[in-house]
């Protein structure tokens, strides 16, 4: 679903990503680790059709710079780090916006699309809010509703960047569960980013460990989540243990 080939990308002149390949498939979660300033969400700029770049992207076949912005948005929702809010914008709207790929130019909101609109709400709890304007909302709710809109658009391919980093541990299972359903259900293919190493070994098929802008290692998490790979491309202080779903990192003060 996802193929990347030879991925290169400067920025400001300066080389960020080199060389990365990455393929994943349908229905498939891939979740890319590393430290900050790794490329990371480079990566998934780029995968978003977002970023110039060298090397090959396609989705389902298709390269992402033939796609257009329709397609583009058909194809594949992103949830970003920090995205762009416009202002004075309610909930219920912005989550509607999420609907405009499947909304014809000077057509208006089908039931369909309310509907959907309204299950996607539902399922985030954010029901009470929908009339609420995002500014004043709390991290976690807004975070939420960044990814109420990108499920809303009922893409195959879910590009999320640390989705889950204000959401309190409850929150955090709600809808990292909900995305794991989908991705069962209806085959949706994940490409994630996550700093909270244990989750994304719970959650991801595979792990892809990125540092200087290429891939160090990639493979299951019990693979990739080794005291030696993190030890040395962290520099952090870590134990590695055996969890019921995966390996458990935890950090170990000096
Ligand atoms: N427009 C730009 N010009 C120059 N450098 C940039 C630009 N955008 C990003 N970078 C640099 O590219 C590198 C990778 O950034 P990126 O946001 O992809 O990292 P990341 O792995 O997602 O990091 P984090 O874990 O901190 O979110 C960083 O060093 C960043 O400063």
């Amino acid at each position: 679903m996802i193929r990347v080939e030879g991925l290169g990308v400067t920025l400001g002149g300066s080389e960020i990503l080199t060389g990365v390949d990455l393929t994943v498939s349908a229905g498939e979660w891939v979740t890319v680790i590393g430290p900050n300033g790794a490329g990371k969400s480079t990566l998934l700029r780029a995968v978003g059709g977002r970023l110039a770049h060298r090397g090959s992207i396609s989705l389902n076949g298709t390269h992402v710079s033939a796609l257009s912005r329709r397609e583009l948005a058909r194809t594949v929702a992103v949830v970003a780090q920090t995205p762009v809010v416009p202002p004075g914008m309610t909930v219920i709207d912005y989550v509607l916006l999420g609907r405009t790929p499947h909304i014809s130019p000077l057509g208006r909101e089908s039931a369909r699309d309310l509907a959907v609109v309204d299950g996607v709400l539902d399922r985030l709890d954010l029901a009470p809010f929908v009339g609420r304007l995002l500014a004043t909302l709390s991290g976690g709710e807004r975070q939420r509703v960044f990814l109420a809109r990108a499920l809303a658009q009922e893409a195959p391919v879910l590009l999320l960047d640390e989705p889950t980093s204000a959401l309190d541990i409850g929150h955090q299972q709600d809808v990292l569960d909900l995305v794991d359903d989908l991705r069962r259900d209806r085959d949706l293919t994940v490409l994630a980013t996550m700093h909270d190493l244990s989750v994304a070994g719970e959650y991801a098929d595979r792990l892809v460990l990125v540092a200087g802008g290429r891939v160090v290692a990639t493979g299951p998490p019990a693979e990739v989540l080794t005291e030696e790979l993190l030890t040395t491309q962290y520099r952090a202080r870590v134990k590695v243990l055996k969890g019921a779903h995966g390996p458990i990192v935890v950090p170990v003060r000096s």
